[in-house]
């Protein structure tokens, strides 16, 4: 069913510290938590790897502190990694470990390659800005200067989303938790890009609006095809999403594979204790 990845994700590392001979000495070392006892160093991502294939949906879970927002951060480029190589299965990025890219080549893949839904909206939105005034900025940002096909195309999207068009110059502060999601997802797919990050998007939202939130996140699964990363600390929400998944603890992958198998069988304690506190 798959084919070459879309994203290779390679021996992903985030320390916060300068290390010490005690925790860089992995041979030696059980890290207990995330952090070195002896000089104070977070490893907040310890050798992370893996592939999104073309279309799927990916779920990584894990409580808080497990590295998931890090990582994303670091496949977005909003914090540098300290070691690590990430691959895109684009023909303009053949063989190049991207985060080695000079910052304009990277603002690039954030254009054009990567949409990105943060669970504060504050973080993705300008809320001082119009609805349409933010996905047109991202449309402008990739290069678009054509204002009519600009307005017709973010008017197509906040329809797609669920935001009423007489709504559409209202600034998002104005918005609810639900809808400021919808206004984000909108801005990401501006650019239709072939992957999409979304950081714990319901988290903080009621129940029937995670539930229509949800309902949309899969509705553009099913029409566009989009290969995406789906950040949870909820099980419940990977359940629902993704057809594989990855489970972190302190920095670690401990557990991956399809989200069904996981749920049936898990292996390792903790992700026993995540499955059964669903039921
Ligand atoms: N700037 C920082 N300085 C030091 N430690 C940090 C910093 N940012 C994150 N950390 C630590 O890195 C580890 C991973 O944090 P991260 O936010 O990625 O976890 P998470 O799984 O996304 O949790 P949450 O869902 O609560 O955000 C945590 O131990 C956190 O305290």
């Amino acid at each position: 069913m798959y084919e070459t990845p879309i994203l290779q994700v390679k021996h992903l590392q985030k320390q916060f510290g300068k290390g010490c001979p005690h925790c860089l000495d992995k041979a030696s070392v059980d890290l207990e938590k995330n952090y070195c006892t002896v000089c104070g160093t977070v490893h907040a991502l310890r050798d992370v790897s893996f592939d999104l294939y073309p279309g799927e949906v990916l779920g990584i879970v894990g409580e808080s502190g497990s590295g998931k927002s890090t990582m994303l951060q670091g496949l977005y480029f909003d914090s540098d990694m300290t070691s690590g190589e990430v691959y895109i299965n684009q023909p303009e990025l053949a063989d190049q470990n991207v985060l080695t890219l000079s910052s304009q080549q990277k603002r690039y893949i954030r254009n054009y390659i990567y949409g990105m839904v943060y669970q504060n909206p504050v973080q993705g939105l300008k809320m001082k800005f119009s609805s349409i005034g933010n996905i047109a900025e991202k449309m402008i940002a990739a290069g678009n200067r054509n204002v009519s096909n600009i307005e017709k195309r973010s008017k197509e999207l906040l329809e797609n989303v669920h935001i009423p068009l007489r709504r559409m110059k209202e600034e998002p502060q104005n918005f609810s938790g639900g809808m400021q999601q919808r206004v984000q997802i909108a801005k990401a797919l501006s650019n239709n890009p072939p992957i999409l990050f979304l950081d714990e998007v319901t988290t903080g939202l009621d129940l029937s609006v995670q539930a229509s939130v949800l309902d949309l996140i899969k509705q553009i699964q099913r029409e566009l095809h989009i290969s995406m990363v789906v950040v949870s600390h909820d099980l419940a929400v990977i359940r629902m999403l993704a057809d594989r998944s990855i489970v972190m603890l302190n920095g670690e992958i401990i557990e991956n594979g399809l989200t069904d198998q996981i749920l049936e069988d898990p292996q390792h304690e903790y992700t026993q204790q995540l499955v059964y506190s669903l039921l």
